[in-house]
């Protein structure tokens, strides 16, 4: 697209047009799938959520979507999103599941924060996020799961998985003082260079694995049969160390659990807004 100025309405028919191409290349999906788009409520779902099902009926993709929401079960945090979600439901005529913590896990994250207390909340809140929608989009009987990331935490993604090698080896490891760290620093590039987050991204889709780089396997979680890379899945080892009185169990440096078993396919959308604070990134984000 270059770095011509385009008013609103251009803008929206390229960004449409963008994504159906990088649907359409990448073969993303197939007539007659079922596919969960994760609803937050938030704009970058609430976003993909439009484009998704505008594109489906424009070109015919033949796709059946859903709306897929997860209630974490923190008063006064998820209700007003969920509303939006409901609208959402009607407007785009996409039908609605919710799933909560309370009923997948018996826990909610109020219930958990009284339980464990405020530290390590964001670790029980995005583990359990992650596998919710999993299992939300198994309940939907959905061959494909969709999430909604904007280019700026796309950039610090991959700037982060540049340095977490290096930090991981210095032992200084802090997953979520490292995020806000790149946030900063992608936003101090991007005063300098605004195209900054886009190289940044596109060197992040350059990346070659190494053939010698030992990948881990994905497999299925002995307990809960959801997907893991190793015997219990990071859900599992967290819930039992909760239902032990032992919330500690799990939380540390221990490996990361990957990402929902269905396909997942990343909607990429710029915030209308630059959140400034460090602290402003929701907990227990979708990392990928
Ligand atoms: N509670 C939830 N229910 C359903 N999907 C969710 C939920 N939380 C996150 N997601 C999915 O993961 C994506 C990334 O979530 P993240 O927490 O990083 O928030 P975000 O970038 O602010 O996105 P949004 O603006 O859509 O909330 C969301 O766009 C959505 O697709």
């Amino acid at each position: 697209m270059g770095c011509h100025k385009i008013c609103r309405e251009c803008f929206y028919s390229v960004f449409e047009e963008e994504i159906h191409r990088a649907i359409v290349d990448n073969n993303l999906f197939k007539p007659g799938e079922r596919v969960a788009i994760g609803a937050s409520g938030g704009k970058d779902s609430t976003v993909l959520a439009y484009v998704l099902s505008e594109l489906n009926r424009r070109h015919n993709y033949g796709l059946d979507l859903f709306l897929l929401s997860v209630d974490e079960g923190i008063t006064g945090y998820r209700d007003d999103s969920l509303e939006t979600v409901k609208r959402n439901e009607v407007q785009y005529g996409l039908p609605l599941k919710i799933v909560s913590y309370k009923d997948l896990y018996g826990w909610t994250m109020d219930e958990i924060v009284k339980a464990i207390g405020l530290k390590n909340n964001c670790t029980f809140c995005g583990v359990f996020r992650r596998q919710a929608l999993d299992r939300g989009a198994a309940l939907l009987r959905a061959e494909k799961l969709v999430t909604g990331h904007n280019a700026d935490d796309i950039a610090e993604t991959v700037l982060l998985n540049i340095l977490r090698g290096d930090i991981a080896r210095h032992g200084i490891y802090s997953p979520n003082a490292y995020r806000g760290f790149a946030r900063e620093f992608i936003k101090d590039l991007e005063r300098i260079r605004p195209r900054a987050i886009l190289d940044i991204i596109r060197s992040g889709e350059n990346f070659r694995i190494s053939t010698l780089t030992k990948m881990p396997e994905q497999g299925t979680c002995e307990r809960c049969g959801y997907i893991s890379s190793q015997k219990w899945c990071k859900a599992c080892v967290l819930l039992e160390g909760l239902n032990r009185g032992l919330p500690k169990l799990g939380i540390g440096r221990a490996r990361a659990v990957k990402g929902p078993k269905k396909d997942v396919v990343r909607g990429h959308t710029r915030p209308e807004t630059q959140r400034s604070s460090l602290e402003s990134k929701q907990c227990g984000s979708l990392d990928f």
